[in-house]
């Protein structure tokens, strides 16, 4: 089976300071991975590496069969590979419609369409010609969900979406990460909020200065993830 995406002993660096170090990675076709760790272990720069916002100097990348020597940050898309990005980045001046319409700007054909996501997000349809940034937190980050599908990718790479959301919306957002993978959609979600991660995720990769240190199933370590968050996370 081809990996969807594959880092093997990635090094990686914001100018001369060394951030990933000989970092490993696999997510398959359907996977639902969790990539957990403390705050500055890396978890972000992975996703900027694979962007090429940070620098890949050392190690190899592949999206499918696709090998990635430059990152560049327009052709993870193109690959099928999509990042939600921490913080939501939802486009002040356009509307909520027109916000899912640039997700759709890679071209790629499947089963996601503006009207498959309004049913997915119903909210988002009532709002649909409001400026993207008057909605709450939690339908950006809908709406950030919405736009990653419109480029009807194989893998979405979700960076801490549940960062300042209220337990509710979490939960809403829980439902929503299992039904999009349940309808064939790769999920590696990096997260700190464990009661998401053992809802959502089947594997975890736990991350350490700059490297992934364990990993393996979410069902028989759930305690000791929901233990993690109340010991070491925070
Ligand atoms: N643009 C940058 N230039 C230099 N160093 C950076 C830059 N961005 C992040 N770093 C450093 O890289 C390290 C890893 O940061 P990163 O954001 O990847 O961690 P993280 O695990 O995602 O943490 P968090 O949960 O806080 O987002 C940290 O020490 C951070 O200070």
């Amino acid at each position: 089976m081809t990996a969807l995406l594959k880092l093997d002993k990635v090094n990686a660096f914001y100018g001369a300071a060394h951030i990933l170090y000989d970092l490993d990675l696999t997510v398959n076709a359907g996977e639902r991975v969790a990539l957990i760790g403390r705050n500055g272990v890396g978890k972000t720069t992975v996703v900027n590496t694979i962007l090429g916002l940070a620098t890949l100097r050392g190690g190899q990348i592949h999206l499918g069969a696709y090998a990635l020597p430059k990152p560049r940050t327009y052709m993870a898309a193109q690959h099928g590979v999509v990042v939600v990005p921490q913080g939501r980045r939802i486009v002040a001046n356009l509307s909520v419609e027109e916000n899912l319409l640039l997700g759709a700007a890679t071209g790629r054909k499947g089963p996601w369409t503006v009207p498959q996501i309004y049913k997915l997000f119903p909210i988002l349809q009532e709002r649909a010609h409001t400026p993207g940034t008057a909605l709450s937190g939690g339908q950006q980050q809908m709406l950030a969900v919405g736009r990653a599908l419109m480029a009807n990718p194989s893998l979405i790479l979700l960076d801490e979406p549940t960062e300042g959301l209220a337990p509710v919306i979490v939960d809403q957002l829980a439902e929503i990460f299992n039904k999009v993978a349940d309808q064939g959609t790769a999920l590696l979600l990096i997260e700190q909020n464990m009661s998401l991660v053992v809802r959502v995720a089947h594997r975890y990769c736990a991350m350490a200065k700059g490297a992934v240190v364990a990993q393996g199933a979410v069902e028989n370590t759930r305690e000791s993830l929901l233990n993690l968050e109340n010991h070491v996370m925070v």
